[in-house]
């Protein structure tokens, strides 16, 4: 593949920006890849393992003369990253970010950023537990969503540049609004996320209570918890605090769904459990035909029943 910029700033060398040297790397995407972070050790090892082609110890540095500027850095971090490269970015560059939230991302953002530099705020839909500058390899985005959330008066052909940069990375591409973006993030992923850490904290207490069989007989359902719970706790506390409307509008349905089903317990109403089970494994089935979820078992191999007619 051609190069798409000619030198891309990552800011932040974590699973995300690492994942993205990668991944440029092997398709020749870019022709300079300069790399910043803030701490000294992080620095040092993206060196080490030559994740970028340079490493600077200022932002400043890194995006000076690029093309493409990436803020890879926590939600919470962003605005001062932008308030520090602002004076120093390149007129015509673009600047994307990777975060998990948009509209706050996009308020402490976008006043830092002088005129006539395009702002296209971006999240790619794909991670994992880990974080740090070895955690990132170069399929981490095949086949997953890039969610742009562009401004009103973004311009067009910065716009289908940086689509171009994330589609041959291996990601499919979508825009939406920032609002709504946060709305559909926080059923998906952030509250999701809470539940998985609110799980694992219970059984962490209960283990205190009745030794560690919690742990040793940890079926399948729950090791998927625990893998979730095991995310980046300053990514996951700023997520929370930066998407918290949405984020609690969502956990309050999801308390009353749960209170719905706990009371079908207590009251013995079998037919009102299978009903609702039987709706959330249509979901499932609804997300794997969609082709969303590469690594799920192939339903026809192991023998579910047909999805019910819509
Ligand atoms: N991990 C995921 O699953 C995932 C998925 C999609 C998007 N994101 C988003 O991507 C962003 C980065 O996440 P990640 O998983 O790569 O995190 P990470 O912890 O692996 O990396 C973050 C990097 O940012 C650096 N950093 C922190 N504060 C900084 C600052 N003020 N200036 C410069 N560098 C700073 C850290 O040293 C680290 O190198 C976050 O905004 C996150 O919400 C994460
Ligand atoms: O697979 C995982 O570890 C993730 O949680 C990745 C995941 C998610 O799907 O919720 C987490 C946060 C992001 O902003 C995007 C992707």
């Amino acid at each position: 593949m051609s190069v798409i910029y000619q030198r891309v700033a990552l800011i932040g060398l974590g699973l995300i920006a690492g994942s993205m040297a990668h991944a440029m790397r092997e398709a020749g995407l870019a022709g300079e890849i300069v790399g910043h972070a803030r701490s000294a050790e992080t620095r040092e090892t993206a060196r080490q393992i030559g994740l970028c082609d340079r490493v600077t110890d200022s932002a400043a540095a890194a995006v000076a003369d690029a093309d493409l500027v990436v803020l890879a850095v926590p939600v919470g971090a962003m605005g001062a990253v932008a308030a520090e490269i602002g004076p120093h970015l390149k007129p015509g560059a673009t600047v994307t970010d990777v975060g998990s939230v948009k509209q706050a991302v996009i308020d402490a953002v976008a006043p830092h950023l002088p005129a006539g530099v395009h702002f296209i705020p971006g999240h790619p839909l794909a991670g994992t537990e880990h974080s740090g500058p070895r955690a990132g390899f170069a399929t981490l985005f095949r086949n997953r969503w890039w969610l742009l959330t562009p401004l009103p008066d973004s311009d067009a052909a910065a716009i289908g540049r940086l689509g171009d940069l994330v589609r041959a990375m291996g990601a499919k591409t979508d825009s939406m609004d920032a609002g709504h973006h946060d709305l559909v993030l926080a059923v998906t992923s952030h509250a999701p996320h809470l539940i998985a850490y609110t799980m694992v904290g219970v059984a962490d207490h209960l283990r205190r209570v009745s030794g560690e069989e919690v742990i040793q007989y940890s079926a399948a359902g729950f090791r998927d918890f625990t893998r979730i719970a095991a995310s980046d706790p300053t990514m996951w506390r700023d997520v929370f605090l930066h998407n918290k409307e949405a984020t609690l509008d969502i956990l309050g349905r999801f308390t009353e769904e749960l209170f719905v089903l706990q009371r079908a317990i207590r009251m013995g109403d079998g037919q009102q459990l299978f009903d609702y089970f039987t709706r959330t494994r249509a979901i499932r089935r609804g997300i794997i035909e969609a082709g969303q979820d590469t690594e799920a078992p192939d339903f026809g191999r192991v023998g579910l029943p047909p999805a019910p007619k819509a």
